[in-house]
């Protein structure tokens, strides 16, 4: 037989599912008329061309899938040898029978859907048709088990690759794998994937594979450990099919032969193998052979990319180093970097002590159960490089963090834990602490202090800012399928530290959105927070390869506990920072915020210079908040108009203003500065009409403040309260309340004469609460509103600096209140001396109130709003010691 040569191009004619065309095999084509004439005109300029007789009516068939999409980087060159009509209507079919196989240039378009005016260039490939040769590659004892009796003898007489290419056909092998056998040149490995792909059909169909194959299968014990996990699907998924090919002895690598575009990708994965995890390293072998079929300008190929360089940019064993704890240095870290925080950072250092020692009496266990291996001095390989990799646990002493250790040859021969369904190894200490939660207002340190704490324990920080996420995506990231898919936060934080035990802040826990429309973001944090799951954490986007995130030590910060799931609070010990207070703020400003804002504007201390009683005034007249952040602006704005003044002076013409530089800033300067006061204007006023009281407030994001009721008689009026001031329905029904009680005892607090009298009668009375813009809502202003309505019926004043919370009943029943903490500070900052709250709180004064404010500001504690009145005005408020109450009830109880 003379041997045809291809052409140096073919035109091309795209082949739709399930057909693929083989070689020596036909293929059946469905074409319009209009296609029919380009498949002419294409062959016909073949023709003209110098190529003979073996030339003509050749064409390229291309698989393409069902939206005309090229698949795979593989074709078939073949010769036209029929043309029929079709029953349909401008319909032809061509039949093309198979020459060879062609390797298609990347630079192919990747949408075929008619055939292109441009033919393909074969010439790398115009080699001569390969004859059928008899090769090693036995797979007739397959086709002898899978055909039927009378066809045995026919198969016996052909070639081996021949053989696979035709069994592939006729046994309807899923369309995927036949293109995947199209994609294989080499005869013997071609012969070796067909041969899986028949072991898997026969176990599936429940038939025993031939003698000589079922002994050399006992042999690969990965092939049986791919197939176990084969669903009930009849046929190999390509998936789980690539998992078998790429288990191939490393000499007959498919990967060794990828594509030019993929070799970088395919070298990173090489020097990264060590490091990565089992399923990691499976997938992106899979991938990467999958990524070798797909055409470069496809979409699936860029994402597909994009995938396997996410898998191979993520830590799964590097750790940055532990060293031990010192518990002196962190101390003094914290100590350094903070001011305050007394109670924050003694906790800290607790956590940081029992961090340590569990982990040194883990690893002394650990120490303990190597010795015996020792002492045996087993002959056993496995043994000696478990003990190999017990004394890799143990910590070289002094060697500082940050140091990212390639833990890789220690855990080679470990157990792959990420693979594994019965839980992570167990020879690396994972902390279950539980997760530290700091609460408290903004700028009070919070980020700050997790910083600190990473730097004490040697690790890698990260911070994630949960503040609005809504979507549960985003915290276990896209579906691939997806455009634009990204992986979650998590994972994403695991990238970017590139190690898997840092130390993650978890930022705004209280802002994270609850259950709804895209799924609970709070739920997917749950389990990456649950030690017992994750060591297994699955990121949607990074599909069946699970990553773990039990090595990370996670830290959160919140403003209120109030928006936080219970369950999410259950997994954390909450520790408080509460608001500073006056002089702490002045402490930390001197310490760390004046410093560094100097130096930010660069400046020196012979540069600046406060005068006494500066930073005071800035401190009280300026801020008003718990934390420290608008103290801050405030020093950098006193900096940054001294270092104006200091820069215009050095210029080199300077004018009589300018040449001269005064390093001080005066008291009177911070006016000129900074601008007229905002909160000294609203400092109270020293005398205040009868009617007007200071409440106490907290806004739940930690700040708590004075909350000034006014009240106001209208005359005219028919009796009726009118409330303004943006107030939430508890509070309105709350003011309802305190009213009422009032008028019950309008007798004998001397309002009315007798008891049938309406104190209201003719009148209005207006309740209002300044700052209109602000909502504010909750019970506690009970009392604070009795004393605003009895200063205002009975005409007395109430001093301004008193504040009073707690909430009423009708029986006049002072009820305990939350945020006693925030309030009292708030109040403290108002320059209030006197506290009146509910005896109830009284445990949370004495636990939580800085001394200092303790110190400042008298509490006084009522059981029954009659002595919070009494501690008022005293005793002489009541008409007849309040004697006649019951007198006028019993009236009002006869009467009714
Ligand atoms: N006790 C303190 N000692 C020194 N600096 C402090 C102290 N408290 C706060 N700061 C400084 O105040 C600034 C704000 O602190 P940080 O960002 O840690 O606040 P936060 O509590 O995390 O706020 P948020 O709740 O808004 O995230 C930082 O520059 C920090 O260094």
């Amino acid at each position: 037989m003379s041997t045809p040569l291809l052409p140096s191009s073919l035109p091309l004619l795209p082949l739709s599912p399930p057909q693929v065309l083989f070689p020596h095999l036909r293929a059946t084509i469905p074409l319009t008329s209009s296609q029919l004439a380009l498949v002419f005109d294409a062959v016909q300029s073949n023709l003209g061309g110098k190529g003979g007789n073996g030339e003509r009516g050749m064409v390229g068939v291309i698989p393409v899938d069902k939206s005309d999409r090229r698949i795979g980087r593989w074709g078939c060159a073949g010769r036209i040898k029929n043309i029929q009509k079709s029953d349909e209507d401008d319909k032809y079919l061509l039949v093309v029978e198979g020459l060879t196989r062609i390797r298609l240039p990347r630079s192919l378009p990747p949408i075929l859907s008619i055939l292109p005016s441009i033919p393909i260039p074969t010439s790398p490939f115009s080699l001569p048709l390969p004859a059928l040769s008899p090769s090693t590659t036995n797979l007739l004892p397959f086709a002898i088990q899978l055909l039927p009796t009378q066809l045995h003898a026919r198969v016996s007489t052909l070639p081996p690759s021949l053989l696979a290419d035709i069994l592939v056909t006729i046994l309807g092998v899923e369309w995927d794998l036949k293109i995947e056998v199209l994609g294989i040149p080499d005869v013997e490995m071609r012969g070796d994937r067909v041969k899986e792909i028949f072991l898997d059909i026969m176990s599936l169909r429940g038939i025993s594979p031939p003698d000589d194959i079922s002994s050399e299968k006992d042999k690969n014990k990965e092939n049986s450990r791919v197939k176990s996990s084969i669903s009930n699907a009849l046929i190999l998924r390509p998936k789980q099919s690539s998992v078998i090919s790429s288990s191939k002895s490393p000499n007959n690598d498919p990967l060794e032969s990828l594509p030019e575009d993929l070799q970088p990708i395919y070298t990173l994965f090489k020097t990264r193998i060590p490091t990565l995890s089992n399923s990691a390293n499976q997938v992106v072998k899979r991938e990467l052979s999958r990524l070798a079929k797909i055409p470069p300008q496809s979409a699936e190929y860029g994402v597909s990319r994009t995938y396997i360089e996410c898998l191979l940019s993520l830590p799964f064993k590097l750790v940055s180093e532990n060293y031990e704890i010192d518990l002196k240095d962190a101390r003094r870290k914290l100590e350094d970097d903070h001011e305050g925080l007394e109670g924050v950072k003694k906790r800290v250092i607790e956590y940081l002590a029992v961090y340590r020692l569990k982990r040194q009496l883990f690893l002394e266990s650990q120490e303990k159960k190597k010795i015996p291996l020792l002492e045996a001095k087993v002959d056993n390989k496995d043994d000696r490089e478990l003990e190999k990799n017990l004394l890799s646990l143990v910590p070289s002493s002094g060697r500082r963090s940050d140091s990212i250790v390639d833990e890789s040859s220690k855990e080679m021969t470990q157990k792959d834990e990420l693979d594994g369904n019965d839980g992570p190894s167990t020879d690396v200490y994972r902390d279950k602490g539980p997760i530290l939660l700091l609460v408290g207002p903004p700028g009070v340190g919070k980020t700050s202090i997790a910083r600190s704490l990473a730097t004490s324990l040697g690790r890698k920080f990260h911070r994630i800012s949960l503040g609005g996420v809504r979507d549960e995506a985003e915290i276990r990231g896209h579906r691939r399928t997806y455009v634009g898919a990204l992986p979650g936060l998590l994972v994403q934080a695991m990238r970017k530290v590139g190690v898997s035990n840092p130390l993650i802040l978890l930022d705004e826990l209280d802002k994270v959105g609850q259950s709804g429309f895209h799924g609970d973001p709070s739920a997917a944090l749950l389990e990456a927070l649950d030690p017992a799951q994750n060591w297994n954490f699955h990121d949607h986007y990074l599909g069946e390869v699970s990553i773990d995130l039990s090595q990370v030590l996670f830290i959160a910060t919140a403003n209120t506990l109030e928006s936080i799931s219970w369950p999410l609070l259950d997994r954390c010990e909450v520790i408080e920072c509460s608001g500073y207070i006056t002089p702490e703020k002045l402490a930390i400003a001197k310490r760390f915020l004046l410093p560094k804002q100097i130096q930010e504007c660069g400046l020196n201390n012979d540069l600046i210079q406060l005068d006494e009683g500066v930073l005071e005034k800035v401190v009280t007249d300026y801020t008003r908040e718990a934390g420290v952040r608008s103290l801050e602006r405030q020093l950098g704005k006193l900096c940054r108009t001294k270092a104006v003044e200091y820069s215009m002076s050095r210029e080199p013409i300077t004018t009589e203003q300018t040449k001269s530089y005064n390093h001080k800033v005066a008291l009177e300067d911070v006016e000129k500065i900074l601008g007229v006061s905002q909160y000294g204007r609203e400092k109270p006023e020293g005398k205040v009409k009868p009617g007007v009281v200071n409440g106490l407030s907290y806004n739940g994001s930690g700040n708590g403040g004075v909350l000034i009721i006014e009240t106001l008689l209208v005359p005219g009026g028919s009796g009726r309260l009118v409330t303004t001031g943006r107030l939430g329905e508890v509070f309105r029904e709350s003011i309802e309340l305190c009213l009422t009680w009032v008028k019950s005892r309008s007798m004998s607090l001397g309002i009315t004469e007798s008891p049938e009298q309406d104190p209201l009668k003719g009148i209005n009375v207006h309740y209002h609460i300044p700052e209109g813009a602000v909502h504010k809502d909750g019970p506690s202003a009970g009392i604070a509103t009795v004393l605003a309505f009895v200063s205002l019926l009975t005409g007395r004043e109430i001093g301004t600096d008193i504040a009073v919370t707690g909430e009423m009943s009708l029986r006049g029943t002072v009820l305990r209140i939350g945020g006693v903490k925030e309030k009292v500070i708030g109040a403290h900052r108002a320059g209030v001396k006197k506290v009146i709250l509910p005896r109830s709180n009284r445990p949370d004064v004495e636990a939580d109130i800085p001394e200092l404010v303790k110190n400042e500001i008298r509490f006084v504690y009522v059981d029954k709003i009659e002595q919070a009145i009494e501690e008022v005005w005293g005793k002489e408020i009541w008409v007849n010691g309040g004697k006649d109450i019951s007198s006028a009830k019993a009236r009002i109880d006869a009467r009714l």
